[in-house]
């Protein structure tokens, strides 16, 4: 599968733009605000339906403009697809496949696999716990609807049940019988979540592991620790025990919506006692297993794309990262840089086509 032309109209900075590309690597070059990794976040809209840096999806229009579109010509098996997401100001966003409408987003998810590196991922790290979990999620549900469409469940339930804590604290009330028809329909969902998340740990953690370490060049261990609630516990019985905690506080406090991943160095904490380049290739290492998970599970090659990759790693890593391309495991790279030279440097060192687009 690869991106043969992107079309962008009122997105971001761009009012009208077309770009043809090459089926194995093409590079965005140019000054610092160009627009560089606005194209690729055009890219990264077309795979998620969202943006990877901005989730107030209004603001993705071109200042002073009405509506924007991203469209994406791709060929899947040799078959040629058209894509097309467009918004307009205070309309639902809107994503097609072949002139046809989706009725539900999450249809489209996995359709067009794809792995983002960007100096933004540093979020995994120093943020809470959510954006771990939507790390997780992503991930897993690029390859498996099922626990997409539980997550959905699950969230749709928690929500109602949080209204019902309201509720009862409002009105100085209280109906056990009310709140467990919620308790019992959370623990089915959430059971599904907690068992694929903890084997898809299983398969990815190793995964992960070796791509540090072909990385850093093996100079210290690190791990992935699935925190959950649910190893101790059912969840019937964890939501019975925290009762009145959830009731004082009026919303749900256990549940697979506080699970976390830690990220450890050595044993320790990577946010507080990694160095920066630890931290960096953490999250590069992090990124190429996601690559390589959604790869074997899929059996499709995802787009690539790294994002200012220059600035998270010095040229040798770099050099290694883009050599990867070379393996046939990697399907189509964009890059972007504000460096033509040594961009061009390292992507002509593997042989591939390329192609640079200076903006
Ligand atoms: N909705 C919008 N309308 C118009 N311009 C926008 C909008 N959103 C972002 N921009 C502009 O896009 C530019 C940033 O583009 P981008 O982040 O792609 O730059 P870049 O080339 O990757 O730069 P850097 O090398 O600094 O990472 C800024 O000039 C910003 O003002």
């Amino acid at each position: 599968m690869h991106l043969k032309k992107l079309s962008l109209l009122n997105f971001k900075n761009f009012d009208s733009q077309t770009f043809d590309f090459q089926e194995k690597i093409n590079c965005f070059v140019g000054n610092n605000g160009v627009g560089k990794t606005n194209v690729l976040d055009a890219i990264y809209y077309l795979s998620f339906g969202k943006s990877y840096f901005n989730p107030i999806a209004s603001q993705n229009i071109k200042h002073g403009q009405e509506f924007f579109m991203v469209e994406g010509e791709y060929d899947i098996n040799e078959r040629i697809e058209t894509f097309v997401c467009s918004l307009k100001r205070g309309s639902k966003k809107v994503i097609k496949r072949n002139d046809k409408e989706y009725e539900k987003f999450s249809e489209h998810i996995g359709h067009l696999p794809l792995v983002i590196i960007s100096p933004a991922d540093r979020d995994l790290i120093v943020e809470g716990s959510d954006v771990r979990r939507k790390f997780i999620d992503s991930v897993i549900s690029q390859s498996d609807k099922l626990y997409l469409k539980t997550l959905i469940n699950y969230n749709k339930v928690l929500q109602q049940r949080n209204a019902l804590l309201k509720y009862f604290a409002a009105n100085r009330t209280f109906d056990a019988l009310n709140l467990n028809v919620y308790n019992e329909q959370l623990e089915q969902y959430g059971t599904i979540i907690h068992q694929k998340r903890t084997s898809f740990l299983e398969v990815f953690t190793p995964i992960f592991e070796e791509r540090y370490k072909m990385i850093s060049n093996e100079k210290e261990s690190v791990k992935l620790v699935y925190k959950t609630q649910l190893d101790a516990a059912k969840l019937t019985e964890l939501l019975v025990q925290s009762l009145d905690k959830d009731r004082m506080l009026q919303y749900t406090t256990v549940g697979i919506h506080k699970d976390d991943l830690a990220f450890e160095i050595d044993e320790f904490p990577i946010k507080k006692f990694g160095s920066q380049g630890q931290q960096k290739s953490f999250l590069v290492a992090l990124k190429l297993a996601q690559f390589e998970f959604i790869r074997r599970q899929s059996n499709k090659k995802p787009i690539l794309l790294l994002d200012d990759i220059f600035d998270k790693l010095d040229d040798t890593r770099v050099a290694q990262i883009v050599a990867l391309v070379n393996e046939d495991n990697f399907g189509q790279l964009f890059i972007s840089d504000t460096h033509e030279e040594r961009t061009e440097e390292v992507v002509k060192r593997t042989n591939q086509p390329y192609q640079i687009f200076t903006l």
